[in-house]
């Protein structure tokens, strides 16, 4: 089996390359083969792994060292390929994916246990079938979600985050965290909440004064918030869940309690689970998808089982 790296030099304003070089130190001293691929700008994660699966008919580990933007290129690249086993190397500012995938959040400790399962079978049977979402916002984007995706509130928030200027400024003092935090607050007082039409498994279902709507195939949103605390990455099912009807301060107080998923006791905060969820606004409301922008429009979304093999223990989501 092939090992890839793609390494996204970006990703927490460098970090991720300054781990990419103790990454390669290691494994260098370990004799294992491997290419390494660096993005270059957005979007090329996508085009590097179509690349490395259309020049081969075997099986692949391609391991995402960045963040939950990186990986997500990754996914968009790889599906619906069959060959390939990813894995994940957090070296971004959120790593969602390591918190709902169960895989280490530590870059050494990821590094320890990739080369782990790699030593123990080389040819990689030690990898676990997980489901992704599939998405088309309507007359524009299309792609798939490993994490979730959010239309209203929160993807007005990633827009404005991944715009900003002084983002780069906020991360160079490890302050990522702190500039998310101001413009969360910010759009709280911007932001106008909107009418949604839900379709969930061919269920129309009509909410009044939305501020988002999220999809979710793991527990975890930006950055360690335990939105949906129920989701469960191989059951066939995405978690939705709706916030409606709060007032803006009381928002404030359900972001707290995301922490520990204390929200699902709060008065307008509802769940459900679906294969196939339409959302429809009366006004155009962005939509983001793993933290990443996709446009404003009406969106349909719908689960693909079992669609992505990633490297980690069979035990692990026993
Ligand atoms: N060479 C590059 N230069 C600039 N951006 C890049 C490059 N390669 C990839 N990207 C983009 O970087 C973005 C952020 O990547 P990622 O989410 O992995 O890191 P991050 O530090 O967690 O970032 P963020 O906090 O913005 O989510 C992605 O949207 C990706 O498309």
């Amino acid at each position: 089996m092939k090992l890839f790296f793609i390494v996204n030099p970006a990703a927490k304003n460098g970090y991720s390359l300054r781990i990419w070089k103790k990454i390669e130190k290691r494994i260098i001293n370990e004799a294992i083969e491997y290419e390494v691929y660096f993005t270059k700008h957005a979007g090329d994660g996508s085009r590097q792994v179509r690349n490395i699966l259309q020049n081969t008919k075997e099986k692949v580990l391609i391991i995402a060292v960045g963040g939950d933007g990186t990986i997500h290129e990754i996914i968009n690249g790889v599906y619906p390929n069959k060959n390939a086993i990813i894995s994940y190397i957090p070296a971004g500012s959120g790593n969602d994916f390591a918190r709902g995938y169960r895989t280490p959040r530590n870059p050494k400790q990821a590094l320890e246990h990739n080369l782990r399962l790699l030593a123990k079978n080389k040819t990689i049977t030690e990898f676990y079938k997980v489901d992704c979402g599939l998405f088309q916002v309507e007359d524009s984007t299309q792609g798939c979600f490993i994490n979730n995706l959010g239309v209203g509130f929160d993807a007005a928030v990633a827009k404005v985050v991944n715009e900003s200027k002084v983002k780069r400024l906020f991360n160079k003092f490890g302050l990522g965290k702190l500039i998310y935090i101001l413009i969360l607050i910010k759009e709280l007082f911007n932001y106008q909440t909107s009418r949604i039409k839900l379709h969930i498994d061919g269920e129309e279902k009509i909410f009044e004064n939305v501020w988002l709507v999220t999809i979710s195939n793991q527990p975890y949103f930006g950055g360690g918030l335990k939105i949906t605390p129920d989701a469960v990455v191989n059951d066939g099912r995405l978690d939705v869940i709706i916030v409606n009807n709060i007032s803006r301060w009381k928002i404030l107080f359900l972001f707290i309690t995301v922490l520990w998923g204390g929200h699902k006791k709060i008065k307008g905060v509802n769940f459900a689970k679906g294969r196939k969820i339409n959302i429809e606004s009366e006004k155009q409301i962005p939509i983001h998808a793993d933290g990443e922008y996709k446009g404003v429009d009406k969106v349909s979304v719908h689960v693909a089982e079992k669609a992505i093999a990633i490297l980690n223990d069979l035990k692990t989501y026993e």
